[in-house]
């Protein structure tokens, strides 16, 4: 015999005690298990004579009563976004009483963050967005523990945050960050409060609900990038993001306080232009072969989302490349050039709207589309033709990528390219002569 195998006689077990200690063992657990569940509920927050007071217009209502309160109270929520639409469904959380919220976002307060970002203040323009929405929060209710995580949310830090919290509302404004909210729910195992906004058009609906199913399923695969708008290229009426995210408050209320008809297996459209609601049935059914129907274990949150995505997990401007040094010139150039009064034909490049909104007085307005027409061209070149010297062309656009793209077409004509010095583009566009040459000139 081995020495491993050697046993004192006083350590072994025939096998009716064997069975015996493993129920024992058993009871033990079970009786462990009980005590933690007691320990749990002791340590469930009650009412206080404050909170009665303060939450009174909505536990009168029968669907909250005192229970439905404490369900709030002992709640915690996740809010993935602290922009349009996390500002309106944090401050209605806050104030129903929701326990703990957790902010997430990675950017800070701009300017033109205010007109649909209540929770922010001018005073908070520069400051981290979870501190200014804390703050605002807490303003508005002490009571609540506001928790803040200034991070960018990815496959490698969202798990354990999201272990935290018993709902998740996604309030972000990009593709990528939707799929990491997704996956990492789905992997968690946290409902889901979906919402967006963008122009007067709003949407929502609640993921990976009691069964149902998750964005993946109806979104096996990304939209192109090009496809997809953001509130700063495309705009937003600051009321829309308002709706969307005061509901999302809502059926996150409805989901802590396990109401019966939380919108899962629909989708709420909402038409801000036509005041009009429109809730369209979604499948039941879970895709074959999704995310959601792999085990927890074999779920992976930890791909390269944005290579997945082809887009980066923000809506921050990525600066373009597609010309050689010599192809540009600066603000300083160009206000060097338009002082001297050197023949200089500067395109403005950007939507009419935007060229409505402000531009540079010696500037023209031909939007980067139109310079494919051929009656735009030729109204181009009649332009070219009226200067007394030849002249040079000057695109400019917010900052400096449509107005690299704006050269490179207007190279393509050599009727343009014969009757003119040379065709340049403006590094970093106007934002860069707002910076540099004007400050009184509008950034945006
Ligand atoms: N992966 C992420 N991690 C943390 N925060 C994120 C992530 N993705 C988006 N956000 C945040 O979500 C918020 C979305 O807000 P919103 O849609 O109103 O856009 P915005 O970035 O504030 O404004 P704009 O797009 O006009 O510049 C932003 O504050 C943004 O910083
Ligand atoms: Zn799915």
């Amino acid at each position: 015999m081995s020495s491993s195998c050697l046993v004192n006689n006083e350590d072994t077990f025939n096998d009716e005690e064997i069975s015996r200690l493993s129920l024992e063992i058993e009871l033990l657990k079970q009786e462990l298990n009980k005590k933690t569940e007691l320990l749990k509920t002791k340590q469930k927050k009650c009412l206080t004579k404050l909170d009665v007071s303060r939450y009174s217009r909505q536990i009168i209502l029968p669907e909250i009563g005192i229970e439905g309160q404490k369900k709030l109270k002992n709640a915690s929520v996740l809010i993935i976004g602290v922009g349009g639409l996390g500002c309106p469904s944090s401050m209605y959380l806050a104030s129903a009483g929701v326990g703990t919220i957790g902010l997430v976002d990675y950017d800070e307060v701009e300017l033109n963050n205010l007109h649909r970002q209540l929770l922010h203040g001018q005073c908070n323009v520069g400051m981290r967005k979870v501190e200014s929405g804390k703050l605002s929060l807490s303003r508005m209710n002490e009571d609540v523990n506001i928790v803040v995580h200034d991070v960018q949310l990815d496959g490698y830090n969202s798990l354990d945050i999201f272990k935290q919290y018993d709902v998740i509302i996604d309030a972000s404004d990009n593709l990528v960050t939707r799929y990491i909210i997704n996956d990492t729910c789905v992997k968690a195992g946290k409902p889901l409060v979906s919402g967006s906004a963008i122009h007067c058009d709003g949407q929502l609906t609640v993921y990976n609900y009691k069964g149902s199913v998750c964005f993946r399923c109806l979104h096996p695969k990304p939209q192109s990038p090009e496809t997809i708008g953001n509130c700063a290229s495309a705009g937003v009426l600051g009321p829309v993001p308002g709706v969307i995210g005061v509901l999302q408050a809502m059926e996150t209320i409805k989901i802590i306080i396990d109401h019966p008809n939380v919108l899962y297996n629909s989708l709420l459209l909402y038409d801000g232009g036509d005041c009009n609601f429109k809730k369209i049935k979604l499948t039941n059914v879970k895709r074959a072969g999704c995310l959601c129907t792999r085990s927890t274990e074999d779920i992976v949150i930890t791909m390269d989302y944005e290579e997945f995505c082809g887009s980066k997990a923000n809506d921050k401007f990525k600066t373009l490349n597609l010309l050689n040094e010599d192809e540009r010139i600066t603000v300083i150039d160009l206000n060097k050039l338009i002082s001297q009064n050197q023949p200089c034909l500067v395109i403005d490049v950007r939507k009419n709207v935007e060229y409505d909104m402000c531009h540079l007085p010696f500037s023209v307005n031909i939007q980067l589309n139109d310079l494919k027409r051929e009656k735009t061209l030729l109204e181009l070149i009649k332009q070219i033709n009226s200067y007394s010297k030849t002249p040079n062309v000057i695109t400019i656009c917010r900052r400096g990528n449509d107005s690299q793209r704006a050269v490179k077409e207007l190279k393509k004509y050599p009727q343009i390219t014969k009757k003119v010095n040379w065709i340049k583009d403006v590094i970093g566009g106007l934002n860069e002569w707002s910076m540099k040459i004007d400050k009184t000139f509008p950034m945006y």
